[in-house]
């Protein structure tokens, strides 16, 4: 079954918890401490370390999963990889639209009819306006180069895009409601930024339009995840 889009009724549900924990028992653990998350993100650290363990026990709790695996390749190992990876039953999976439109396509094809829908991570939400020109030698502002390649994404028939709020709000009025939004660079106020650029509250990202927030550290690396869920919950 695919997954709702708009999940309108609680503001809870629209909070994704980054399971940024280096083993499937330390992951397994967060999750038991945090049954009221339904929404988990599984990462690179995670995966690389358990591989599927972790999958099949969110899956057994029946909690959602967004398998965040950011995949960058060619478009026929790409489209490979995602093929295997429906197999996990993951409601979410991320492929980088900077692998172009072959790619994304490839990988759209793949997963056509499962129960897994594609994001694209646009700029990764670590990137500063400086950093994209300086170092990536983009001459774009960071709104329009992420505009080019959410729509580059959906042309290529991708369920949504993973991005920053700060560019959500221009990007719904252009695509309407049926294209999903995730963005992660989200923090309460007066937590650490840590190493992300651009970032908004909670509610301010849930105003701009996102469908979903990600939200690792603030709760995941907090002294007590369960108060830090309810602070953001109850900010909400
Ligand atoms: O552009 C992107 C894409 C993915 N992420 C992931 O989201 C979480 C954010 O964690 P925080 O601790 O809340 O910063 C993390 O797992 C990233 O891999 C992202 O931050 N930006």
């Amino acid at each position: 079954m695919k997954i709702n889009l708009n999940p309108e009724t609680d503001p809870q549900s629209k909070i994704i918890v980054a399971m940024d924990v280096p083993s499937a028992t330390e992951a397994i653990n967060l999750c038991d401490r945090l049954p009221q998350v339904g929404f988990w993100k599984v990462g690179l650290e995670l995966f690389i370390a358990d591989g599927s363990t972790i999958l099949r026990e969110l899956k057994a709790r029946d909690k959602k999963i967004f398998l965040d695996l950011k995949l960058h390749d060619i478009p026929n190992t790409v489209g490979s990889a995602c093929r295997v990876a429906t197999k996990y039953g993951a409601d979410f999976l991320t492929i980088h639209a900077s692998g172009g439109s072959a790619m994304m396509r490839a990988a759209q094809a793949e997963v056509q009819g499962s129960s897994t829908q594609l994001l694209a991570v646009s700029l990764l939400t670590s990137i500063s306006a400086t950093e994209l020109a300086t170092d990536l030698k983009v001459s774009l502002e960071v709104s329009e180069y992420v505009s080019k390649l959410v729509l580059l994404a959906q042309e290529s028939g991708l369920t949504g895009a993973v991005c920053s709020p700060h560019e959500v709000k221009n990007l719904r009025s252009q695509l309407g409601d049926d294209f999903c939004f995730v963005t992660p660079g989200v923090r309460p106020a007066g937590a650490a930024v840590g190493d992300q650029s651009r970032v908004m509250t909670p509610k301010e990202a849930i105003a701009a339009g996102a469908n979903y927030l990600v939200i690792g550290r603030p709760i995941v690396a907090a002294p007590d995840p369960v108060a830090a869920w309810e602070k953001i919950c109850q900010e909400l």
